[in-house]
């Protein structure tokens, strides 16, 4: 699956630079607001909510969204989320760069881009379309690459979570100088999710780093575990788009009124 999706991307990546080139990327970057902060966001105190705005999943299918992703942002923005997610990728998840764009323009939260980042031209094509995040998958990226990568964002003013899966990818992102490290709950033999996943990993991760739990987040409950593992945020997908009211569902998960 991982394959399939690297490969479509490959051909995607192309295309864009195509119509785009980098030359005229860094053009338009110069006249680029600045990034809003998304590792702020993440340090305050309590738990920080990454609230996903997902249409599908390759193991789910469609979600069957009833709110535009502008209400579906809004909606996060009202329960205290401290940042939004976007799936951008187009072929498994049904995300657009364009459904980065309305999200940015409906919220003040940052955004955070989170797709496939195979090749450096998609991080100044991110910061272009207004990402002030974006997400590096350690198992894609040798270490050279993601080393390179992180400090383009750096260059770029552009956050970076380095999304990981096992105790060596977490040793390796941090070699490379991850500041924002992930660590996904989902098996991804199998999709299936379980948060003790981050609970068994949480301690290899400094305290000078934050950490990010992926996937599979339901209750306060996890929510609550998670924290005094020491995650940082916690990055949730499923739980809000398939919630009839996800503005309450954030405060659920929290135990806040707001951000
Ligand atoms: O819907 P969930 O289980 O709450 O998961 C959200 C997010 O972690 C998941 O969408 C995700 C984590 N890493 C990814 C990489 C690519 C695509 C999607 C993802």
């Amino acid at each position: 699956m991982l394959l399939q999706i690297a490969a479509k991307k490959r051909l995607r990546v192309d295309e864009a630079r195509k119509k785009v080139p980098l030359s005229e990327i860094e053009k338009r970057l110069e006249q680029a607001e600045a990034p809003r902060p998304f590792y702020q966001a993440l340090l305050m105190p309590g738990m920080s909510v990454i609230a996903e705005v997902k249409k599908a999943s390759p193991s789910k299918g469609d979600f069957g969204l009833t709110l535009t992703v502008e209400e579906l942002a809004r909606a996060y923005e009202s329960g205290g989320a401290r940042a939004i997610s976007v799936l951008t990728e187009e072929d498994f998840f049904k995300g657009s760069a364009t459904d980065l764009v309305k999200v940015k323009s409906a919220v003040t939260l940052p955004v955070l881009r989170k797709d496939f980042i195979i090749d450096s031209y998609q991080l100044y094509e991110s910061r272009a379309l207004g990402a002030d995040a974006v997400l590096l998958i350690a198992g894609f990226l040798p270490e050279k690459e993601l080393r390179a990568y992180l400090q383009i964002c750096d260059e770029l003013d552009l956050a970076a979570v380095v999304e990981t899966h096992s105790a060596d990818e977490i040793q390796m992102a941090l070699t490379a100088g991850a500041r924002i490290v992930g660590i996904n709950n989902r098996n991804l033999q199998n999709f299936t999710t379980d948060v003790n996943h981050t609970l068994q990993l949480a301690p290899q991760i400094p305290d000078n780093v934050l950490l990010v739990s992926e996937s599979g987040i339901e209750s306060a409950v996890d929510v609550h575990l998670l924290g005094a593992a020491g995650a940082d945020a916690v990055l949730v997908g499923e739980t809000l788009v398939r919630s009839a009211n996800p503005t309450a569902k954030i405060r659920e998960l929290t135990g806040r009124k707001s951000a």
